[in-house]
């Protein structure tokens, strides 16, 4: 089905044609996979990650500390093109990972653990901060937030296989996983709906997706009206 023949979804809960909705949690909760199934369902575009033709990727994984400031420069490059692509559209996006857990888990995990230097992190976050400022970067209208156990997340690595994850030590996974569960607790950037991945099934059920996307327009409809009100 086309994306414009899905739209009535979206106009059955009144999502706006310009929304973006970010999909975030830890690797291997299903992000990539709800994207696409969301996507599909509201007629709107995708923005996702660099995996397959990332450069810095399969070294990042071998080498933390050797890697971690390249990748991180690479995925903040590579999120501000996408955030421009989105406005230059004028919204209607669902996207893959938000740039809020580049900086607020993975560059500050690297710095915590040693493999980033001082000024190496302060160069990042200065970078990020000035690339937040510019007009290409408004808060998404919703970060939809998946959540599981680790076990389950774990198990889903594994079945993806990607060689380089399967190599990394579980404690890496663990650490991520914490790290995440702490982050979104005093997340405030914008509206959050959190979703267990429980809850939905995108192959045997996409009605559970819509009853997420319901649950998602209330509160898009709520912060709009928030925002535009203060
Ligand atoms: N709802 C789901 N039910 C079962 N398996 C899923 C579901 N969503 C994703 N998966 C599987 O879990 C693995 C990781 O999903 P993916 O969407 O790539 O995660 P992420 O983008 O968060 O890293 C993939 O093998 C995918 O097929
Ligand atoms: N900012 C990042 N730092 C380190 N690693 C990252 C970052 N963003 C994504 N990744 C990794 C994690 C996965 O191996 C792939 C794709 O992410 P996924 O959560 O599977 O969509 O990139």
């Amino acid at each position: 089905m086309s994306r414009f023949q899905n739209s009535t979804l979206r106009e059955k809960y009144g999502i706006p044609s310009n929304a973006v909705i970010t999909i975030g949690g830890t690797v291997g909760v299903g992000k990539s996979t709800f994207t696409h199934a969301l996507a599909d369902q509201l007629g709107f575009r995708v923005s996702v990650e660099k995996v397959d033709n990332n450069p810095y990727l399969g070294r990042y994984y071998n080498d933390l500390s050797r890697w971690g400031f390249h990748l991180q420069i690479f995925f903040l490059a590579e999120r501000f093109k996408e955030q421009k692509r989105m406005f230059d559209y004028g919204g209607g996006f669902v996207q893959d990972r938000s740039i809020y857990e580049d900086t607020g888990i993975f560059a500050r995990m690297l710095y915590e653990q040693g493999n980033m230097t001082e000024e190496d992190y302060r160069t990042y976050t200065e970078l990020f901060e000035a690339m937040v400022m510019t007009p290409y970067f408004p808060h998404p209208d919703i970060l939809i937030y998946l959540e599981g156990s680790f076990d389950d997340i774990i198990d889903r690595v594994k079945e993806r296989g990607r060689p380089m994850e399967q190599q990394t030590p579980v404690d890496y996974w663990q650490d991520l996983f914490g790290r995440y569960d702490s982050w979104i607790a005093s997340f405030t950037s914008c509206p959050i709906l959190r979703v267990n991945i429980n809850e939905y099934d995108v192959v045997d059920d996409p009605s559970s997706v819509e009853s997420i996307i319901a649950r998602a327009a209330e509160k898009i409809r709520i912060g709009r009206a928030t925002r535009f009100s203060s």
